[in-house]
């Protein structure tokens, strides 16, 4: 079962996945930057200044570079990922048509998406906080304004794909919040058995 972890820059995605690693016997990945070649990629798309077409390209190349590598080889495990084709259409959507956006994705995943997304949902106030404690990144950078229209997109993304989600407060306390995903994961690998 492929599961990913969604929700907008700061809003607590690292921090859960690193105590769900010492609860699930599962495969963690994460976009953008998994595997080898996805890593070099990374380095360029937070850091440089590069047209929104050629950044949606490079998004799409490390998508699919992780699907391909250890996505589909892995599809019968429990696979968690930080971030997935939802960030991809979410952040994207701002710019770019939503149905293409999908088509693009489909092609470079091989239409394999996430079965089940739990989101991270951060107030306004917190996204500030959190934002001002670390060194922003080029898309950080685009603002509080641009995140939280990305956090709307991200819950429409699920809708308009009908993909399962369970939509959590980022702002709880980081125990609350594990037991919630824990308890949401588990339920889902006693369904499948
Ligand atoms: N529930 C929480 N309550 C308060 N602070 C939190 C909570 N969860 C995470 N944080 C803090 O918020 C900051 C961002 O958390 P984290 O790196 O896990 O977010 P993220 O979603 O992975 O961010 P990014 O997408 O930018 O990598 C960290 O300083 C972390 O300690
Ligand atoms: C997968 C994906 C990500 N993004 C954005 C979201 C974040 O601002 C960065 C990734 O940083 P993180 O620290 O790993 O969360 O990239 C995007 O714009 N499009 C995508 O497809």
């Amino acid at each position: 079962m492929y599961i990913a972890i969604e929700g907008i820059d700061t809003a607590g995605k690292s921090t859960q996945i690193e105590l769900l690693k010492k609860e699930f016997n599962a495969i963690f990945i994460k976009e953008p930057g998994f595997t080898s070649f996805g890593k070099k990629i990374r380095e360029i798309l937070l850091n440089e200044d590069i047209s929104k077409k050629a950044e949606l390209f490079l998004f799409l190349a490390d998508r699919s570079e992780t699907i391909e590598e250890v996505v589909k080889p892995n599809i019968n495990k429990l696979i968690i990922s930080d971030r997935s084709v939802i960030s991809g259409i979410a952040y994207a959507m701002e710019f770019f048509d939503f149905d293409m956006l999908v088509n693009l994705n489909k092609f470079a995943t091989d239409s394999i998406f996430p079965e089940f997304v739990i989101i991270l949902k951060l107030e306004k106030e917190d996204l500030i906080y959190r934002l001002s404690q670390k060194e922003k990144d080029s898309i950080e950078k685009r603002g509080i304004e641009y995140l939280l229209k990305i956090q709307d997109n991200i819950i429409a993304t699920c809708n308009r794909l009908e993909i399962p989600y369970l939509l959590l407060e980022a702002s709880k306390n980081i125990e609350e919040i594990n037991f919630r995903i824990k308890k949401a994961i588990s339920g889902l690998i006693k369904r499948d058995n």
